[in-house]
């Protein structure tokens, strides 16, 4: 019987994240390097997201899609842990489950790709622009609203392909998924976090486990303590402002000095609109970070008012 069984996705960019955990864990188990793999198994796990293709039913189902299969299995005690990127776990996850751990966030920014561009600002008018994000799609025309946004969907690698193929003149990842799968070389440009606001959670990981698993040593060490603050202020923030599934919605946060800095927005899809707050929290007081998140978003929301959630 393994120590502990580890619940992956099976994208090549979900199998990084949890190759990396897994070992990570092992050794914080103690585990001899030569037996991690049979003492800390990776389970693979196909979600109904990962089955669908139609961007469309993806948007009727919402973040779950690729999180529910996973969350079953670890309440079915299949599996002890799951590794999820933290940018697709939902504000609301189910009784019974938590996130034990937060490791040491990536680079949160978006990462800008172009055959034809040496930086997003160079791509010449009526540029064709590829992405899955509303709210990349929103920070981009905010900036340059002569650009063709194209959806493009499919993981890390299809996208590329795509790019190279010649179907787009650029495209927006994280950069955080590029550097996990070695293509670091890809990136011609890190955009600027202030323009294109990172989603809640973008680069972090969350290790998700049952309730009673919250305390466990493992946990403990691979937890981050400042990811773990800078990420309960963004997704507090999240829940405020998860009107709809056609709004575009960034939240980041970042410390320093004692402080927490958290900027959280709103943007309608044509980047026509946008509605953006930012407060600061002292961490020295043992503030509620959640709740200071959380407040930040009504406010976003409040100012965006009926116009955003419409949309
Ligand atoms: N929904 C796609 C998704 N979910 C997590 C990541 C990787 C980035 C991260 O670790 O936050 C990506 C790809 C992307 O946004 O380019």
């Amino acid at each position: 019987m393994p120590l502990l069984r580890i619940g992956t996705r099976r994208s090549r960019l979900a199998l990084a994240q949890s190759g990396m955990m897994q070992r990570a864990i092992g050794r914080a188990l103690g585990v001899p390097e030569a037996d991690i793999t049979a003492e800390v198994p990776l389970v693979e796990i196909v979600t109904t997201g990962d089955r669908i293709q139609d961007r469309r039913l993806l948007e009727v189902g919402g973040k779950a899609l690729f999180t529910k299969e996973i969350e079953a299995a670890l309440l079915e005690g299949e599996i002890d842990v799951a590794v999820h990127s933290m940018k697709d776990v939902p504000a609301e996850t189910p009784d019974g489950l938590v996130i034990a751990a937060t490791p040491e966030r990536e680079d949160a920014r978006d990462a800008f790709l172009s055959t034809i561009a040496a930086s997003f600002a160079d791509l010449p008018h009526g540029a064709r622009l590829g992405t899955a994000s509303l709210r990349r799609q929103a920070q981009a025309l905010a900036l340059r609203p002569d650009l063709k946004v194209e959806m493009l969907r499919g993981n890390v690698d299809t996208r590329i392909g795509r790019l190279t193929a010649g179907d787009f003149d650029a495209i927006l990842l994280a950069v955080s998924g590029l550097n996990r799968l070695g293509f670091s070389g890809e990136i011609v440009e890190r955009l600027d976090a202030d323009a294109f606001l990172p989603a809640p959670g973008q680069g972090a990981l969350a290790l998700q486990t049952r309730a009673e698993d919250v305390g466990a040593d493992w946990a403990k060490a691979l937890n981050h303590a400042e990811t773990s603050t800078c990420v309960l202020a963004e997704r507090g923030a999240m829940r405020a402002l998860e009107g709809s599934c056609r709004t575009a919605v960034g939240a980041h946060a970042v410390i320093a000095g004692g402080r927490l800095v958290l900027t959280a927005e709103i943007l309608a899809p044509d980047g026509s609109a946008r509605w953006r707050r930012r407060g600061e929290l002292d961490l020295a007081a043992a503030p509620d970070v959640d709740a200071f998140g959380e407040a930040l978003g009504r406010d976003v929301r409040d100012a965006a008012g009926d116009q955003a959630i419409a949309i």
